[in-house]
């Protein structure tokens, strides 16, 4: 239980924080913090209501006006709305207005809440005569010549026959892309970046110079008719929105009309599910009753309309400090910076690093060690530095800088030619990059070993035991039990594991190997293409670039990968070990149709080329070999062929000409169709 001086500091302390964030456009904390604070302001005015001072943000809606505009009087007050943060606040919401309404259906207009600043619009017989902020909802600032500078509201509305005068209410927003390339305009010059887009469009509505207004992008929804001197005919706040928008005005297409509160839950939830992927931020979803004589009925409370709610989403947002940054050694070299942060609770989830990406992330940020940093997490989105900003009353840190040499191994760090990526030049003999190969290599879209995960990867790694993707085949029963919480029932079972994945498709041995920019879809073109590892080692430039998806950068990764020794030697020891790439059959064909025959090619194809020759025999499970022996079963041969014609002849073994070969491909596949 409070007493009357805390009630009082905190009424003060949510004035200081109303002033940064409506005056200032510049909030000292999350919107959650603020709205935890504003939650217990109302639980003491409830129980002491003789306290309430007038001064008290429950009393008042925003801030006061700022000094540099001319002060306009709103006709109606411009009001906030009451707030739902959970299901049962929404049906509470819904049984009030039922029970007020005397009805026990209503029918919900459901809007998204847009997060930026309310802006009300006069029209005088079709004319834009004035544009001003809701300020503390009595009296707003002049803003008249900045709204004319935004490009979706119309100068003169849409129609020949105009109201005498029209007042709109509705959000002015900043899209997600401008505010991130202002806030990059921002750090460049040295100025101060915005929290987040919605104190980005208020900043930006609030200039004093119309030309600084006109250069930011700037957009304004409609969501209400403020006034209107003729007209008032309308039954429900749906038709004046379909009005507004037949005037030109925008009104939101996404908006429903929900007859059931069951229904008004499901939009709510399906939007929450929906809206990382849109443009602008949204906060919540506000229901309003539709039927405006009901609206009537229900009336207002001190500084809301009773009959309107705004179910609100969970923060995406939260305010921490920068600890530190440190820098990861990925599995290609690759060094990231990784921000630690004082863990902080967003989206769902508490957040205590965030990746950086790279040092231009740093210098878009303009990010110092020691700063105020806004964390987003979006969804299922990994969390993101949003915008950093000077410490309170601190100087600023320093600006984290990129390591001359790798904190993992010591070698130096090189930078990419165009500056982007930073590397660690040490290869295999920097542990965290083989750690990170390993983790690779044994990953579910890799060799798909079972129980070969991070932790035991570290230790094999951290003992030596794993120099290499070869050892991961030479791993003892002995060795694996001698390590922590290792027991003979997991040692045993990831040997099997170890052993059961050297039949990995070849499409996979080719991703394992990690090489730079080749993913799975490429490592599937590869495989299909080549058939054979060896194939793909000895590929020139030109038969790489000749592949569907590898451009000159990937050919050049895999012929660099390739042309060094280390590479090729552990392919070498990876198939004398026992590991056995297997040639994907094409899907639906019949993979034992040819099943122990082995088969030789030999000659110049005319109607397709040996290699994919060789990969649809394959696909029916023959065998085909590079010479011809006793235990060849037969040889196709085109023109030109010339010792292993001969050789076969020698041999004994029937020989088949390309045509053959064609006529036993199409039976094959006519087979499987059918
Ligand atoms: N971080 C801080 O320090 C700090 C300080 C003060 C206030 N705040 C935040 O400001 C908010 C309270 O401010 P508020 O009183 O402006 O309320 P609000 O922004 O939560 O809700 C009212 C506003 O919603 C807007 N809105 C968007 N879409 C709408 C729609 N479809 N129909 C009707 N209105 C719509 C209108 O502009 C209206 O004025 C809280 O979220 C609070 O956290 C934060
Ligand atoms: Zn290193």
């Amino acid at each position: 239980m409070s007493n009357k001086a805390q009630y009082i500091s905190l009424v003060e302390r949510l004035n200081q924080l109303s002033s940064a964030y409506y005056t200032q456009d510049m909030p000292l904390v999350a919107d959650q913090e603020y709205d935890q604070l504003y939650q217990e302001l109302v639980e003491i005015e409830q129980q002491q209501p003789q306290w309430i001072a007038p001064d008290s943000p429950s009393q008042r809606v925003g801030d006061k006006p700022l000094d540099g505009f001319q002060p306009v009087s709103h006709l109606k007050p411009m009001l906030s709305l009451n707030n739902a943060f959970s299901d049962e606040e929404l049906a509470d919401f819904y049984r009030r207005c039922s029970s007020l309404a005397a009805k026990d259906e209503l029918e919900l207009c459901c809007e998204y809440k847009l997060d930026g600043v309310a802006l009300s619009l006069v029209y005088e017989h079709g004319l834009l005569v004035q544009g001003a902020t809701r300020g503390d909802g009595t009296t707003g600032e002049n803003i008249t010549s900045n709204v004319r500078t935004i490009r979706n509201i119309p100068l003169k509305l849409l129609t020949n026959n105009p109201p005498a005068r029209l007042e709109v209410r509705g959000e002015v927003i900043m899209p997600h892309t401008g505010f991130k390339a202002f806030n990059e305009r921002a750090v460049r010059n040295n100025t101060k970046p915005f929290v987040n887009p919605r104190n980005a469009a208020a900043g930006s509505l609030r200039q004093l110079d119309p030309a600084i207004t006109s250069e930011r992008p700037l957009a304004f929804y409609a969501y209400s008719i403020g006034d209107i001197s003729v007209g008032t005919d309308f039954t429900t706040h749906y038709e004046q929105l379909e009005f507004l928008s037949s005037l030109g005005l925008t009104v939101n297409s996404t908006t429903r009309i929900c007859t059931s509160l069951q229904a008004a839950v499901d939009y709510y939830e399906q939007t929450d599910r929906e809206r990382t992927l849109l443009a602008y931020d949204i906060d919540g979803i506000v229901y309003k009753v539709n039927d405006l004589a009901l609206q009537q009925k229900i009336g207002f409370v001190a500084r809301a309309p009773r009959w309107a709610v705004a179910r609100k989403f969970p923060a995406q947002e939260a305010f921490t400090t920068l600890i530190d940054v440190e820098f990861q050694v990925g599995r290609t070299g690759a060094i990231t910076p990784v921000a630690r942060l004082e863990p902080v609770f967003v989206g769902g989830v508490t957040v205590s690093n965030a990746t950086l990406h790279n040092m231009d992330e740093i210098s878009r940020l303009g990010l110092h060690l020691g700063d105020r940093v806004v964390i987003r997490r979006a969804g299922d989105v990994i969390p993101q530095i949003a915008a950093a900003l000077a410490p309170e009353g601190k100087k600023r840190g320093a600006i984290p800088a990129l390591p001359t040499t790798c904190p993992v191994c010591d070698s130096l760090v090189e930078r990419d030619d165009n500056f982007a990526v930073a590397r660690c030049s040490g290869g295999v003999v920097c542990s965290a990059q083989r750690k990170a190969s390993l983790i690779h290599f044994a990953s579910r879209k890799a060799f798909d070993i079972d129980g070969f995960g991070d932790k035991l990867i570290d230790q094999l790694v951290n003992l030596n035991a794993l120099k290499g993707f070869p050892d991961v085949f030479s791993l003892s029963f002995d060795q694996l039990i001698a390590l922590d919480r290792f027991g003979e029932k997991s040692a045993s079972k990831l040997l099997l594991a170890i052993e059961a994945s050297k039949s990995v498709s070849l499409a996979r041995f080719i991703y394992a190997l990690g090489i730079r920019e080749v993913g799975e879809a490429t490592a599937l073109e590869l495989a299909r293409y080549f058939g054979d590892i060896h194939r793909l080692v000895a590929a020139n430039r030109e038969t790489l670039e000749s592949i569907d998806d590898v451009g000159p950068i990937v050919a050049g990764h895999i012929l660099t990968y390739f042309s060094d020794e280390k590479h090729r030697i552990a392919i070498d020891q990876l198939l004398a070990a026992g590991v056995e790439p297997q040639v994907e059959s094409a899907s639906g064909v019949d993979a034992e149709a040819l099943k122990g025959l082995t088969i030789v090619l030999t000659g110049s194809f005319t109607a397709m080329n040996r290699n994919e020759a060789k990969q649809r025999l394959q696909s029916y499970g023959a065998k085909v070999a590079g010479s011809v022996s006793a235990k060849t079963s037969r040889v196709y041969a085109g023109p030109g062929a010339g010792s292993k014609l001969a050789k076969a002849e020698q041999l004994g073994v029937e020989v088949f000409s390309e045509d053959d070969l064609i006529e036993l491909l199409a039976t094959l596949d006519s087979e499987v169709t059918e």
